[in-house]
């Protein structure tokens, strides 16, 4: 299997069962997805914003669900494994990306795992154990939080400073080499993670460290 990124804004999404399993993945494609969750009777949580629909359906029903949402992507969390063998039988037919939640290792095309996940917006780190042992991922995911503290304010730092750099007709192998350094100085890391400086002034220390003669002119 091979991690991709896929945008799932303004698509569907058909959840079937809505135990704690289902609950957590509708959760986590509700942030950017329109999301369905059909299932007899659903957890005590959060759906993160689902649409419930209540229903049992038998195996022969589930092309009609498949009709009627029209999702680009189903998840199979039933707790009946003959359930979850017929959304992947008629998944596989309309040629519906599946996730199923009750089968790891050997899959066929068309089925996608979902990784635990550690957000620092704009940066994003994917963990998988290739089903092995989710608690794995769930255990280095916490762990990456911790380290990953910062990194979106340092993304958004270096966007702005590639941007400026651009804009003044820098070199990209002198880009290169002051974002590179800028990414690489643990002091800079520090004043992210503490919250304390403003973006736009270490850009403008960079500049007028790295590029005196642009910095003193502007
Ligand atoms: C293949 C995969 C398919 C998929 O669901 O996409 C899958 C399958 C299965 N999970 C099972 C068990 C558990 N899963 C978790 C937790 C998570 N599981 C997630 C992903 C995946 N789980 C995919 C592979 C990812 C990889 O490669 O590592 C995470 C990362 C993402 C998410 O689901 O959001 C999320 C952590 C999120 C976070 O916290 O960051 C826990 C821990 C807990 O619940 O506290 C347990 C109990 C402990 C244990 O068993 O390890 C079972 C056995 C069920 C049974 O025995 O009945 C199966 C089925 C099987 O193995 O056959
Ligand atoms: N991928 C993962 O992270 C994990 C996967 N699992 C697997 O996921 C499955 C679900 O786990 P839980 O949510 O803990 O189970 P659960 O038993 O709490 O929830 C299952 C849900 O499916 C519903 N359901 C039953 N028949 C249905 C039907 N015909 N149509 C729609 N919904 C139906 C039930 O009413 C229930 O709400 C289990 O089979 C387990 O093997 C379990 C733990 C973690």
């Amino acid at each position: 299997m091979i991690p991709l990124l896929h945008d799932f804004s303004s698509a569907r999404i058909l959840v079937f069962g809505g135990g704690s399993v289902g609950a957590r993945k509708a959760r986590r494609f509700a942030r950017e997805a329109d999301v369905v969750v059909v299932s007899p009777e659903f957890a005590d949580e959060s759906f993160g914003g689902a649409s419930r629909i209540r229903g049992a359906p038998e195996p022969e029903e589930i092309d009609d669900w498949l009709e009627r949402v029209d999702p680009a992507l189903v998840v199979a969390a039933t707790s009946d494994e003959a359930i979850n063998d017929a959304i992947e039988r008629a998944t596989r037919a309309r040629s519906i990306l599946l996730n199923r939640a009750d089968r790891s290792g050997e899959r066929d095309a068309g089925s996608v795992v979902v990784p635990a996940t550690v957000r620092e917006d704009p940066v994003v780190v994917s963990i998988a154990t290739g089903g092995t042992a989710p608690a794995v991922s769930k255990h280095l995911r916490r762990e990456l939080e911790e380290t990953l503290e910062g990194a979106g304010e340092m993304a958004r730092l270096c966007g702005e400073l590639r941007e400026e750099l651009k804009s003044r007709d820098v070199s990209p192998e002198r880009r290169r080499e002051i974002v590179t350094d800028v990414v690489e100085r643990p002091g800079v890391w520090t004043a992210l993670r503490t919250g304390a400086p403003n973006c736009g002034q270490v850009i403008e220390d960079v500049l007028s460290e790295e590029l005196p003669t642009e910095g003193d002119r502007s």
